[in-house]
């Protein structure tokens, strides 16, 4: 079997039947100047890429399959037998003629913006969790880029701050941090100096020395600067004989208009493979599980349309406010920086079609579909609201405008609730209802699936006509305390016949005991590797911003004044009016959730 590098700390299990379902890197696409390309050209190309490849641990049934594919496309007859008669990267090098003396290839990351809050948060813990876990290739160095002054001394005490072990396997911690630090340094730049870059290019390729070196850029930056440092990184710190990607942090764009340009000029330095834009829900472990549990249990899939659900609900909420990040949320608001993006997201994996196969472009085409399907969200399907002031407990908690990096009189909504309709066979009909809040009584995500009613129901008498309560309702609990649980009706046990409401539920604590991995480092590593599938493609962005972008604009237009509730508490009572209009009751609500 092919040999596995980075991806060893996944199982195998899961690598090998993604691969055999045409899972990571199975694609080979031809760009338009690859087409143009002479056959020789075109060879050489192919050789390149395809060794990256096979660096990167692809089975060699994938490198056949684009062998295969590039065999029709530049008639290079003998080349799918030669290659899959490779059984070493050595032997990959004097097949294709390469002069690189070192067989392993490495990867460079740069954190551009490392000083910042993101990379403190959660890249650089993410990287070293990746580290620990032995998710990282053996030969790889960690890059901090950023305008502020600092010493690879100084950036490694600022990432030795953040970084933490998981706490199943806490043992040789201290010295896994040390071995992780002594690949971490820093280059101070300026994110539009092509000559900065240019000096950080030098010094990656001191570290990667003759070796195939592979590049990837985190913009962990704010967006109005995306674009020149792009630039800059692409023009002077691209690989010379490996892959160089970038991933780009949301927003991207505040509507359609200017996402298309942002496209459109990372485009000119960058090609769409290259791009990966995260949205790191969708790295999220439940949300990653949402297709398992669509399309490998029977029970689900038959069950998931309009026939039987009544109305699909997604929640957000945080109890904190926009304390310290008040500047960047007052030009975007709770609709761009949650809804569109992460709530949309899951939105669309919940309700697309079954996909060809596990391939990126397969499910990314699946989610395009739906979000295409769907109805521009009106203003009267939306509520808006902001937090206030709110004193609990001799405690005073600010208002969202107390901000000083908010404007006095900002009409920013910190809520937002709506309801979005999908035009297809599957949905016709169905609430897709949407809620996310800062400032609120609790922190959570889910995604709540409320069943239609029994027909007929012999034990109507039971529930009267609360439908809420006769309903089957799925809980999908992103976080925290991940839990995929089911409500079903039971019998009270005794001799007589009284109803309750149960949950089967699978609480992942109580049922696996290592712990789940943040977000990042599974997009991160998705990143390395080429798998795209957990990023957004320029057309599905197009699709979501064409959904919010009218009433996006319609609100700022007529300056709808946000309706205010405190801190702290279940946010806007208008919220409950919308989802009446549908005959939907929150979720939330109740005292058993
Ligand atoms: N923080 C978070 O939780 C999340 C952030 N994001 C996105 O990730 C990206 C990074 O976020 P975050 O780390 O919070 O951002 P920061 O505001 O912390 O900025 C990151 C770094 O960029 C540099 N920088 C900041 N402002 C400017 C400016 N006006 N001009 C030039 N450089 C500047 C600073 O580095 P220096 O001065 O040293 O150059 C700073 O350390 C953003 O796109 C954000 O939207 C997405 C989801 C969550
Ligand atoms: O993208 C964002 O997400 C965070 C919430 O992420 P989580 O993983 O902690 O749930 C949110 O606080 C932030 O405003 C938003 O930009």
């Amino acid at each position: 079997m092919a040999a596995f590098y980075a991806t060893h700390c996944r199982s195998y299990s899961y690598t090998y039947s993604s691969s055999i379902n045409g899972g990571r890197n199975q694609r080979f696409s031809f760009s338009s100047s690859f087409l143009r390309l002479s056959v020789p050209a075109k060879a050489k190309v192919f050789l390149q890429s395809q060794r990256n490849s096979y660096q990167n641990a692809v089975l060699m049934q994938d490198v056949a399959t684009k062998a295969t594919t590039v065999e029709k496309e530049t008639g290079l007859e003998k080349l799918k037998d030669e290659l899959l008669s490779v059984t070493s990267s050595k032997e990959w090098d004097e097949k294709a003629g390469f002069d690189i003396n070192e067989n392993e290839s490495t990867v460079s990351i740069t954190v551009v913006g490392a000083s910042g809050d993101l990379a403190k948060k959660k890249i650089f813990p993410a990287l070293f969790a990746l580290y620990y876990e032995d998710c990282l290739p053996k030969h790889f160095t960690v890059y901090g880029y950023a305008r502020s002054k600092m010493t690879d001394a100084e950036l490694r005490n600022m990432v030795s701050k953040t970084l933490t072990c998981r706490i199943d396997k806490r043992e040789n911690c201290g010295e896994k941090m040390e071995q992780f630090l002594k690949r971490c340094f820093y280059h101070s730049g300026q994110y539009d100096s092509q000559e900065n870059f240019a000096q950080l290019d030098k010094k990656l390729k001191e570290h990667e020395g003759r070796r195939v070196s592979n590049r990837l850029f985190y913009l962990s930056i704010p967006p109005n600067i995306f674009i020149e440092a792009v630039k800059c990184a692409s023009l002077s710190a691209s690989s010379g004989n490996g892959w160089t990607r970038v991933i780009v942090e949301k927003p991207f764009g505040r509507d359609s208009e200017s996402s298309a340009a942002l496209t459109k000029a990372l485009k000119q330095y960058l090609a769409e493979d290259q791009i990966f834009r995260i949205d790191h829900y969708l790295g999220k472990e439940l949300v990653e599980n949402l297709s398992v549990l669509r399309f490998s249990n029977l029970i689900f899939e038959p069950l998931w349309s309009r026939q039987y659900i009544r109305n699909v609900q997604l929640i957000f909420s945080e109890d904190f406010g926009t304390e310290g990040r008040g500047g960047y949320f007052d030009h975007y608001g709770i609709i761009r920086d949650i809804m569109q993006n992460h709530l949309l997201q899951i939105l669309a994996l919940f309700a697309m079609e079954t996909p060809v196969s596990l391939d990126a472009e397969d499910i990314r085409n699946e989610k395009v579909k739906v979000l295409r399907s769907m109805r521009p969200l009106q203003l009267e399907n939306v509520v808006i609201g902001q937090y206030k002031s709110h004193n609990k407990g001799g405690v005073t908690y600010p208002a969202y405008t107390d901000d000083k990096t908010v404007p006095k009189g900002s009409l920013t909504p910190t809520f937002a609730a709506a309801a979005l309709f999908i035009d297809n066979a599957r949905w016709d009909g169905v609430p897709f209802l949407m809620k996310a809040g800062k400032a609120l009584h609790n922190k959570r995500a889910e995604i709540r699936v409320q069943f239609r009613h029994v027909p007929g129901n012999l034990y109507n008498r039971n529930f009267r006509t609360d439908l809420d309560r006769a309903t089957n309702e799925l809980v999908i609990r992103v976080q925290p305390d991940e839990a995929i649980y089911l409500k079903i009706n039971n019998k009270v046990p005794g001799l007589g016949m009284r109803l309750d409401r149960s949950n089967l539920n699978l609480h992942y604590a109580a049922r696996y005991s290592k712990e789940i991995p943040d977000a990042y480092e599974r997009l991160l590593l998705d990143a390395i590797e080429g798998e795209r599938r957990l990023f957004i493609r320029s057309d599905e962005l197009d699709a979501a911003w064409e959904l919010f972008t009218p009433v996006l604009a319609e609100l700022e237009v007529k300056k709808i004044i946000p309706e205010y509730y405190p801190y702290g508490s279940r946010g806007p009572v208008g919220a409950h009016y919308l989802a009446a209009r549908y005959n939907v009751r929150w979720g939330d609500l109740g005292v058993e959730q």
